[in-house]
């Protein structure tokens, strides 16, 4: 009896053991399944994270104006790349002119970066833009040079200075024969707000720039990078000349500034980098920058808000030598072409000693600001409610004047342009884009918008 109850215990228990083995085998089955489901699902989304980085016209239709769709990079510049962005890069950077150059241009959905982007790809040369869209002012101005520029068949990649990544990149896919280097942070009185992105831009971005020039580019490109007059900083002696020194900055873009020259100095020196600093002198016109007085006024004495006018510590007016946008360009444009090649070779290997430049790109007719102010006025038809104050310590200089006679001599420099012929292409580009509607000036047939003669497109780009 007892052996039969055994026998009986026994059983049940193979019976009990045999189905557990079924049901642990059924779950490892099942869990088997749903581990293999898992890795097929995430290989699949590697692929296609894959695919769409590197093939992105496929999906975001294949048109320069499609700029934007690289915007996403910016994040992920490492992933730069794949044979439909280089075939677009190359495409933007070919010239259409026997001899043309190509040119790499940073700040490219910049202010002087659109219009020198612009003036380049006319004449037949080749044109390659980047820009990194920062908030320093509306990006979408940025974005709206870069839809233009987009139409006349030039690129412009979301990318920064300081990624040099991105750039030896760049200067593996094209032998880019100039730069013109125009990324940088602007604006003399933001510079006590936010001090660190000067350096970054103006001093680490430069080097960044200059180091994948100097050491990783093959060739290695001429340089022609925007300086600035406020180097001139404490100077008393005018005209500002280029021998004059430029020790004493005011502010700390001032600062960045000069110390850009110094930097430019070295690579010039070590590697045989050729060089060229501009000293632009308060550059203004059609796509300029909402943060300089001349934009911000028109805005404010369109709406009725007040503006700030400065004095100088004495009284007298605050003065600049505003120069415009054509006249830089035909500065900028006249620098390259006569930039000589540089002298090292890849890995920073100095041949013989290189060109090392610097110019003063103005107008060489100082107007006080309470002066431009007139000129906005009876363009707008509308007086501006103005608050007059001492000027405050903020890096300003109370007088810029340039002596441009250097770049007139070595490439035909002559700026043609004044204040206000200028500030009414200006005006007249500024309603049109933000589709305000102007009275007509009074005056005796000297002001007005709609008086405008000359070839001004409707993208506010000089057409003569
Ligand atoms: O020439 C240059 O190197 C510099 O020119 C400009 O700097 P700035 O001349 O100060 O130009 P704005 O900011 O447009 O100021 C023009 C004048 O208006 C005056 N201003 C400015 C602002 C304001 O509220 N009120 C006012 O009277 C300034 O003192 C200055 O005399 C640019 O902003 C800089 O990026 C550039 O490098």
């Amino acid at each position: 009896m007892a052996l039969l109850t055994d026998t009986s215990k026994t059983t049940k228990l193979e019976r009990y053991n045999s189905y557990l083995r079924r049901v642990n085998s059924t779950k490892l089955l099942a869990a088997s399944w749903n581990f293999l489901f898992r890795a097929t699902l995430l290989t699949a989304i590697v692929l296609i994270l894959l695919f769409t980085l590197h093939y992105p016209p496929l999906l975001a239709g294949h048109h320069l104006s499609a700029a934007s769709a690289h915007s996403h990079r910016s994040l992920l510049s490492s992933s730069y790349g794949g044979s439909a962005w280089e075939r677009d890069v190359r495409r933007s950077a070919t010239p259409r002119r026997h001899g043309g150059m190509t040119v790499l241009v940073t700040g490219a959905a910049g202010f002087v970066g659109t219009h020198c982007s612009l003036a380049l790809k006319k004449r037949g040369d080749g044109v390659l833009g980047l820009d990194n869209f920062n908030s320093y002012y509306d990006p979408s101005l940025k974005r709206s040079r870069q839809n233009l520029l987009s139409r006349r068949g030039i690129l412009v990649l979301d990318a920064d200075i300081n990624d040099s990544n991105l750039l030896i990149k760049l200067f593996d896919v094209v032998p880019f024969s100039h730069v013109l280097h125009l990324a940088a942070q602007a604006g003399v009185r933001y510079a006590m707000r936010n001090p660190q992105s000067y350096v970054a831009s103006n001093v680490a971005g430069l080097v960044s720039l200059f180091e994948v020039a100097a050491k990783h580019a093959d060739p290695q490109p001429a340089i022609v990078w925007a300086s600035s007059s406020s180097v001139y900083g404490l100077n008393t002696a005018v005209p500002f000349s280029e021998l004059h020194r430029t020790d004493r900055p005011a502010s700390l873009y001032a600062a960045t500034k000069k110390a850009g020259e110094a930097i430019a100095h070295t690579y010039n020196n070590i590697y045989g980098l050729s060089i060229t600093g501009l000293r632009f002198f308060t550059v203004y016109g059609p796509w300029g920058r909402p943060d300089m007085a001349y934009f911000f006024f028109t805005k404010s004495i369109l709406s009725g808000d007040a503006i700030t006018l400065f004095k100088t510590r004495d009284g007298a007016d605050v003065q600049r030598d505003f120069t415009y946008i054509d006249d830089v360009v035909k500065g900028c444009l006249g620098a390259l072409d006569t930039a000589q090649k540089s002298t090292g070779s890849r890995g920073g290997k100095k041949h013989g000693p290189a060109q090392l430049r610097v110019y003063n790109l103005g107008n060489t007719s100082p107007v006080s600001v309470g002066k431009m102010v007139a000129i906005l006025e009876e363009l707008l038809g509308k007086k501006a409610k103005k608050n007059v104050v001492t000027m405050p310590r903020n890096g300003d200089v109370p007088y810029t004047h340039a002596n441009v006679s250097l770049a007139e001599k070595d490439f035909g420099y002559r700026p043609t342009t004044d204040l206000a012929t200028g500030l009414r292409r200006f005006v007249k580009w500024y309603v049109e884009y933000n589709g305000v509607a102007v009275s007509r000036a009074k005056g005796k047939g000297k002001g007005g918008v709609r008086e405008e003669r000359r070839g001004v497109d409707t993208a506010g780009v000089a057409s003569a």
